[in-house]
């Protein structure tokens, strides 16, 4: 039951309030059935009334009220109903938990993930991820529901051992020891589904991860008829899935079907020893069974409850565990200073590596405000490499990166991310409407401003041509629009929210060169306004920048760029040769 205490730490006065309240529901219940022994014995016309009967007999004149079938039937009955409601209101709290538990841990996930270093997010298959938020967040709050539906039907049995006490104690501990040992003797059962659970646990995010890399490669599976493999793969996977529920399944319903006749054994046993073996009157005998019956059947059913926690639980620590480990990897906290973006971007003797492979080595850089930059080199050289060192996905292990002076780190971030408009290689759109992809639901964005973006990127053209223009859903992954359309969509979706640095990373690599020197010029007209990077090499977005640099081997060489340039922003002296013709 860690997960109780788990969630009793996040949620304690829900758990308080629903432990109070099916603890005094417990009570009221167990008031309500005192009246169950002098009740039976007055209707079956005994002699001598049993102590604990007449105990209650006293204490029910104590309030003025006479011990008739009435009265004690009344007294039975009302303690049902206040136990009712206590129930009722305790479950409630349950309820509320359960919902809140679901989001609140879908919520942290998704923090925590986006909060996370980029090279950590990185690792994380986003199947994976889905299947956290979708799967795991609701087993994790089944669990919640089930632990605390066993702890409810726990106190309901404590609370009918103590009533088991004062009619006989002989009875109430027999009842205690076969209830533990009945527990005892199922316990392996449990056993079984905590393994399921954590096996489905394990399967399920492997199944999920598996599933959406290839659902998102399913174009060229189809079109080289190999979908069979990735059906076989995934049925593998959901072949062993199915086999451990099928395992929890078996191992629930035992525990459910051996109920009954351990019941009915005990039952007997308990009406043998009582008649013959203790010779107590029959009143109390059918009270007794009636108690030991109902602790059993109480412990019984924690037990099943207990048993669905062990078999869910496991999603609840998965999930926990993956929130721990992104909030461990979490981005550093970046500075205070506002940025400026006056004067100048500068890259001074920078190198990153990733783990030991180095990719920027000791490199320069300067990026002018307001003018057009391009990097070109050989694929897997470090370009966009050196796009995540400028937007702080990556830190530089050493020299540094300043904004007009400043050091990119005592920037405050946020801020410094906000001045950006970033396009990367993957056009990744929404399966949602044209407007939706551009704005990304951003509540500052106007419709005008989509527009503006649509136009500046060079979309507008087929976009209020659409037949519901802005409107239109541009179907699974922009499938319903061609590439150099969804291109400009994503790049419409950077110009959006008005930015003063434009990154671009090989961003009209599916334009045809007329479509895309168009763009390309409307991207130059963006300058001085907005400084624009570009990863590129095409001919066109190379014609338009205002200074081109190749990066080879961790270093970058100038082969576009006036000296006059570099010099007016403060650029120290060029590493190459300049002013030539283009030769990437
Ligand atoms: N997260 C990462 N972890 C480890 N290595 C990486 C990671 N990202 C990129 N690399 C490696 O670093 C090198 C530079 O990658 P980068 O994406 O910056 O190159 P690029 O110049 O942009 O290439 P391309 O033109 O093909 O896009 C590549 O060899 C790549 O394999």
């Amino acid at each position: 039951m860690r997960i109780l205490l788990a969630f009793g730490r996040t949620y304690p006065a829900r758990t308080a309030l629903m432990l109070i309240s099916l603890f005094l529901a417990g009570l009221a219940e167990g008031v309500g059935l005192t009246t169950l022994l002098p009740l039976l014995s007055v209707a079956l016309g005994d002699e001598t009334h049993s102590e604990f009967s007449l105990e209650v007999i006293a204490i029910l004149q104590m309030f003025g009220l006479a011990p008739t079938v009435v009265t004690m039937i009344t007294v039975m009955v009302l303690g049902m109903i206040v136990s009712s409601a206590l129930v009722l209101l305790g479950n409630r709290q349950v309820g509320y938990t359960v919902a809140h538990v679901a989001t609140d841990l879908r919520v942290a996930l998704i923090r925590a993930l986006l909060g996370s270093r980029w090279e950590y997010y990185l690792r994380q298959p986003t199947g994976a991820l889905a299947n956290s938020v979708a799967t795991e967040a609701f087993r994790a709050s089944t669990a919640y529901e089930h632990a605390a539906n066993a702890l409810a039907l726990f106190i309901q049995a404590m609370v009918y051992v103590v009533i088991a006490l004062f009619v006989s104690w002989q009875a109430a501990v027999l009842s205690l020891i076969l209830g533990v040992f009945l527990l005892l003797a199922l316990q392996r059962l449990v056993k079984t589904s905590r393994h399921a659970g954590k096996s489905q646990t394990r399967l399920m995010r492997e199944l999920l991860a598996h599933l959406t890399d290839t659902l998102g490669s399913v174009k060229p599976l189809k079109a080289m008829a190999r979908e069979d493999i990735a059906d076989s793969l995934l049925r593998h996977r959901a072949d062993e899935l199915n086999h451990a529920m099928e395992r929890e399944v078996m191992s629930r319903e035992a525990l459910r079907a051996l109920q009954g006749p351990m019941l009915a054994t005990l039952a007997a046993g308990g009406l043998y020893a009582g008649l013959v073996v203790l010779k107590l009157p029959l009143s109390s005998v059918m009270v007794l069974i009636f108690l030991v019956v109902r602790i059993l059947s109480l412990l019984h059913k924690a037990q099943q409850r207990y048993q669905r926690v062990a078999s869910q639980e496991s999603a609840y620590w998965a999930l926990q565990k993956a929130i721990e480990t992104a909030q461990a990897d979490a981005e550093p906290g970046g500075g205070k200073r506002a940025p400026s973006l006056q004067d100048a971007i500068v890259f001074e003797r920078v190198s990153f590596s990733y783990g030991d492979r180095p990719i920027l080595d000791a490199l320069d850089l300067t990026i002018p405000v307001g003018a057009f930059t391009s990097l070109v080199g050989p694929s897997g050289a470090g370009k966009t490499t050196l796009l995540d060192l400028l937007c702080v996905l990556l830190a530089p292990q050493s020299g540094s990166i300043r904004v007009d002076g400043v050091p990119l780190e005592e920037l405050d971030r946020q801020r410094w991310r906000r001045l950006i408009g970033y396009v990367p290689q993957e056009t990744l759109l929404l399966h949602d409407s044209i407007l939706a992809n551009v704005t990304l639901g951003d509540p500052a964005l106007t419709v005008a401003d989509a527009e503006r973006a649509l136009r500046q990127a060079g979309a507008w053209e087929f976009v209020e041509k659409s037949p519901e223009g802005m409107q239109t859903v541009v179907g699974e992954r922009g499938g319903k629009l061609s590439g150099g359309q969804r291109q400009r969509i994503v790049i419409a979706r950077a110009l959006a929210h008005r930015p003063r640095l434009l990154i671009l990373d090989e961003a009209t690599s599916a334009l045809d060169p007329e479509s895309e020197a168009a763009i390309c010029q409307t991207l130059k007209q963006l300058t001085p306004a907005i400084t624009v990077v570009a990863v590129s090499h095409r001919p066109a977005l190379i014609e338009v920048a205002d200074q081109v640099w190749r990066l080879q081997e961790g270093r970058l060489v100038r082969i576009k760029g006036p000296r006059e340039t570099c010099r007016r922003f403060g650029e120290r002296a060029p590493i190459g040769p300049e002013g030539g013709a283009p030769t990437a």
